[in-house]
């Protein structure tokens, strides 16, 4: 079985004037199909950063990341961009909504982005199972915080992607609301996907198969466990 996710030894650094922000120094990961993995760590730590080189919405400074097999780094934003449309869903903490069309048209348009050729009745089912389908006709600026959070994922989802990547999918919630998209994320684990979530909750992140925990661009090593 070949991993979903393979991120090696990936570096970000940014510049700013003579100031340079170690973004990420050396993360590597790896998710196979089925794993539910959460990334947490202090503000600032790299989780955002990690998510955009995972996605190939940024290019690392260092390192490879390869989605499926496919390498995505060190590549034209064109073949990044194809990869992605074939693999990836991907919810934004800043809404990956278009402003002007509903909620059901933004699935739409998703759908036809991507090319898994999902079908109408998966929409449908999809807005349901993220609790939006009633406000579906409604446009991004007419929702809530939870409910453009819930759009936002329908989104991600639209194309039942290989790989989510998700940042503070509940984030917004509340308690029951949240169970109940972490039931959604848990069930499309277990039909293959690999999911990768930031969240600041530890409630949410004990809810997944592994934590990994980010600390100045790095991963905390996990403590040991003694007999
Ligand atoms: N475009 C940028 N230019 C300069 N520095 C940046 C840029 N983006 C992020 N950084 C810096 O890189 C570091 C990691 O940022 P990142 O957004 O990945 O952290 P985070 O863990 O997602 O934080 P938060 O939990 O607050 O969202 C921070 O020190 C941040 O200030």
């Amino acid at each position: 079985m070949s991993a979903l996710i393979e991120a090696e030894n990936l570096y970000r650094f940014y510049h700013a004037g003579d100031d340079e922000t170690l973004a990420l120094r050396g993360v590597s990961l790896t998710l196979q199909p089925g794993d539910l993995v959460a990334v947490t760590g202090p503000s600032g730590s790299g989780k955002s950063t990690l998510l955009a080189c995972l996605a190939g919405l940024d290019e690392p400074d260092g390192g490879t990341v390869t989605l499926n097999g496919e390498r995505l780094s060190r590549r034209p934003e064109a073949d990044r961009a194809d990869i992605r449309s074939r693999k990836l869903g991907m919810l934004y903490q800043h809404t990956n909504l278009v402003g002007h069309l509903s909620v059901d048209a933004n699935v739409v348009l998703a759908q036809q982005i991507g090319q898994r050729r999902t079908n109408a009745a998966w929409r449908h089912e999809l807005l349901g199972r993220c609790g939006i389908a009633a406000r579906a006709g409604a446009r991004p600026s007419q929702l809530s915080g939870g409910e453009l959070a819930r759009a936002g994922l329908a989104v991600a989802l639209a194309n039942d992607p290989l790989v989510l990547l998700a940042d503070e999918p509940t984030g917004e919630l509340d308690d029951s609301t949240a169970a109940r998209i972490l039931a959604l994320l848990r069930e499309r684990a277990d039909t293959g996907q690999a999911i990768l979530l930031v969240t600041h909750n530890p409630d949410v992140a004990s809810t997944a198969d592994r934590e990994i925990r980010l600390r100045d661009g790095r991963i905390e090593p996990r403590p040991e466990v003694t007999a």
